[in-house]
C-alpha cells in the first residue's frame, strides 16, 4: 500500500490521484457559483473529462473569475459541457443476464398476492439497479474517478451511483433471494479485485474512496454464497484475498491492543482512514463544519476523523462524538467499536469454516484459534452485564499517539445506547449461548430502540442520518437475522415482530412515493428518513436486499394485514 513519505506509520495518509485533486477545485467554483441550496458536492468529483487532464486545467485556469473565486454560471456551465462528462455517464444500464420477470422458487412463503405483487416489483428493481463500468474507464482511466471493476455491478441508487462495499452484503442477500447467484457472485468478484490491486476493499469503486474502506462483509458475502450454491472454486479463488483482509484490519493504525486486569492482551480492531483532508465527494460541508477550528493540526485530525468515521458505514452519528451536540468532537479513531470486531470475529469463523470446505486444514484451525481470543476480548472488552448490550469501548484522550498498548478501564465503556450494542447477536458464538440471548432480549425490549416503525439507531435525534429516528435495512436485518439463528422460539416471535413492522414501512411509503429509500423514520410507519449531509436516497440496494431477505426468512400469509395499522 503507498502511503506518504512524509507520513509516518504513526499517521499514514494514502495520495490522491491528480484527477481528484482537479475536480475538488472545480467543486469548490462551484460552490461559490451557486451556493449553499441544493448543491451535491459528490457531483462534481464524479464527473469525466473529455480531454486530458492538462488541457482542461489550462481552460479552467483561464476562466474570469470574481474575487470570491466564482465565476458567472452561463460559463461555468459553458465550461462543463466542454470540457466535462456528466456524472454517471462512464456507467452502462444492463440487464443482469440471470434475472428473469419472476424466478422459479421464489418467496415460497408468500402467499398474500398483494405482497408477492410487490415482492416482485422490488425484485425488478435490481435491473434499474445494474450497471457495466464502461469500456472507456478501461482504455483511460485517468479521466475517470470511477474505477475499473471486472464484472457488472449493482449500485445503492440516486447519488450512489457506483459500487458500495457493505451495502454489497444486503445487495446479494437480495440477489439470492431473487435466485441471482451469478450477479452475486461477479459482485464478490468485483470486491476481490479491488484487494488485488489496493490490499483491501475500498468504501466505494472510486478513486477518492481509495484511502479507507467499510464495514468488512466481504466473507459474509462468500459464505452466504456458498451455502446456497455449494461453489467450493468460488471459496478457493477467495480465500488468498479474505487471508489478505484480515491482516488489512488486524495490522497498522486498524490494530489495538488492550491489557486487562491480569495481565492478558487483547487485539481488536478501530476505524482509521488514510486520510486527513476534507472528504472530496463532501468538501465543502467538511471545510464548513471545520471552519471553527483554527489550530492546523487539529483540523488535520478532524478531517481524518471524518474519513474514519466514513469508514464506519455509521457517517455521521453522535456515537463517534465525545460531546453529542459538538460536530468536532468527532473522534472515532479513539473508539473501539462493537460492530467492527463482531465483523471481523465473523470473518474470522467465516475463513475457519471456508477454509475447511477446500481442505485447507492448517489456515482452518488458526482461524478457529483467532476467533477464540477475539471472542474472549470481546467479552473483556465490550460486554456490559449490567446492561445487558456489548458497547463501544473510549480508548481514552491518547490513542491518536503511537502508543502500542492500552490498559482496560471499566469506566471506558460508552454506556449510551446505540443500535450496534445489539450487533454482535448475529454472530453465532453469541446468539448460540440461550442465557445470552435471553439477557440481551430483555434488555432490547426496554432499550427505547424499538420503534413503531422498526428499529432507530440511536436514541439521541441530532440531526445526524445515523441517529435517531432514522433506521436503517442493514441494522433491522442483523438484529433480526441474530434472533433467529438463536432458535428460541420467543426470540424468533421477537425477530418476526420487528420484521413486519419494517417491511410495513418500507410498503406504505413506496405506495406513496413509488420508491424504495435509502432510510426510514421509524417512529411512524411509511415516513422516509432525513438528517445528514445529503438529501434523501431512492433506489435503493441494501433496502431492497432486507425486504427480499425478510419475505424469504417469514413469508406473509393471505390473511396478515399489510397497511400501517
Ligand atoms: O457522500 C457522503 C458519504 O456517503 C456514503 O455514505 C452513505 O452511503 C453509503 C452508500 O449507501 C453507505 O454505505 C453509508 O453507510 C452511508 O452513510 C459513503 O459511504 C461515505 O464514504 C461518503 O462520505
Amino acid at each position: 500500500m503507498a502511503v506518504t513519505e512524509a507520513s509516518s506509520q504513526c499517521s499514514p495518509v494514502k495520495p490522491t490521484t491528480p484527477l481528484v485533486t482537479f475536480l475538488d477545485r472545480l467543486q469548490e467554483t462551484a460552490f461559490k457559483t451557486y451556493g449553499n441550496s441544493d448543491f451535491d458536492p459528490k457531483l462534481y468529483v464524479d464527473l469525466s473529462l473529455k480531454f486530458n487532464l492538462s488541457d482542461t486545467e489550462e481552460a479552467f485556469k483561464k476562466l474570469p473569475r470574481s474575487e470570491n473565486g466564482s465565476v458567472s454560471v452561463e460559463i461555468l456551465e459553458g465550461f462543463m459541457g466542454e470540457y466535462m462528462r456528466g456524472a454517471g455517464e462512464d456507467l452502462v444500464e444492463v440487464v443482469p443476464e440471470d434475472y428473469v420477470p419472476e424466478p422459479t422458487g421464489f418467496l415460497p412463503k408468500v402467499e398474500s398476492p398483494e405482497v408477492r405483487a410487490w415482492a416482485l416489483e422490488v425484485h425488478s428493481l435490481w435491473k434499474n439497479l445494474s450497471r457495466k463500468v464502461s469500456n472507456g474507464v478501461r482504455d483511460r482511466p485517468d479521466l475517470h474517478t470511477l474505477l475499473p471493476l471486472p464484472n457488472p455491478v449493482v449500485i445503492p441508487g440516486s447519488r450512489f451511483r457506483e459500487v458500495y462495499y457493505w451495502d454489497s452484503y444486503w445487495v446479494i442477500r437480495g440477489l439470492l433471494a431473487s435466485k441471482m447467484h451469478e450477479t452475486a457472485k461477479a459482485i464478490v468478484a468485483n470486491l476481490i479485485s479491488l484487494i488485488d490491486e489496493y490490499g483491501y476493499v475500498l468504501n466505494g469503486a472510486r478513486a477518492y474512496y481509495s484511502n479507507r474502506s467499510q464495514p468488512p462483509l466481504l466473507s459474509s458475502m462468500i459464505y452466504e454464497i456458498y451455502k446456497r450454491t455449494g461453489d467450493k472454486e468460488m471459496v478457493r479463488k477467495s480465500l488468498p484475498a479474505l487471508l489478505k483482509e484480515h491482516q488489512f484490519w488486524n495490522s497498522g493504525k486498524h490494530k489495538m491492543t488492550i491489557q486487562d486486569d491480569q495481565a492478558c492482551n487483547h487485539t481488536l480492531s478501530r476505524y482509521y482512514a488514510m486520510w486527513d483532508k476534507p472528504r472530496p465527494e463532501s468538501s465543502t460541508n467538511d471545510k464548513e463544519s471545520a471552519s471553527k477550528i483554527l489550530d492546523a493540526s487539529e483540523k488535520q485530525q478532524f478531517y481524518r476523523e471524518l474519513a474514519s468515521t466514513a469508514e464506519s458505514g455509521w457517517d455521521f452519528s453522535t456515537r463517534w462524538m465525545r460531546n453529542s451536540s459538538d460536530f468536532t468532537t468527532l473522534a472515532t479513531t479513539s473508539i473501539l467499536p462493537v460492530d467492527l470486531n463482531a465483523f471481523i470475529l465473523k470473518m474470522e469463523l467465516d475463513i475457519a469454516s471456508l477454509a475447511k470446505v477446500i481442505g485447507e486444514n492448517t489456515i482452518s484451525e488458526r482461524f478457529v484459534e483467532a476467533s477464540q481470543g477475539r471472542k474472549k476480548a470481546m467479552d473483556s472488552v465490550f460486554w456490559n452485564a449490567k446492561m445487558g448490550q456489548w458497547v463501544d469501548y473510549w480508548l481514552g484522550d491518547n490513542s491518536t499517539s503511537c502508543k502500542e498498548v492500552h490498559k482496560l478501564e471499566a469506566s471506558n465503556q460508552n454506556e449510551n445506547v446505540f443500535a450496534s450494542n445489539f450487533v454482535p447477536l448475529w454472530i453465532e458464538l453469541f446468539n448460540s449461548d440461550a442465557s445470552v440471548v435471553e439477557k440481551v432480549m430483555e434488555s432490547f425490549q426496554s432499550s427505547g430502540l424499538l420503534c413503531s416503525a422498526g428499529i432507530a439507531t440511536s436514541l439521541t435525534n441530532s440531526g445526524q442520518q445515523w441517529d435517531f429516528p432514522n433506521g436503517w435495512a442493514p441494522i433491522q436485518h442483523m438484529i433480526v437475522e441474530g434472533l433467529v439463528r438463536s432458535g428460541l422460539k420467543e426470540a424468533r416471535l421477537m425477530a418476526e415482530d420487528i420484521a413486519m413492522r419494517w417491511i410495513r414501512t418500507n410498503y406504505a411509503a413506496y405506495k406513496n412515493t413509488s420508491t424504495m429509500l435509502e432510510k426510514y423514520d421509524v417512529e411512524e410507519c411509511g415516513k422516509i428518513g432525513g438528517g445528514g449531509e445529503y438529501i434523501p436516497q431512492t433506489g435503493f440496494g441494501w433496502t431492497n436486499g432486507v425486504v427480499l431477505a425478510f419475505l424469504e426468512e417469514f413469508g406473509w400469509t393471505k390473511d396478515q394485514k399489510l397497511d400501517c395499522q
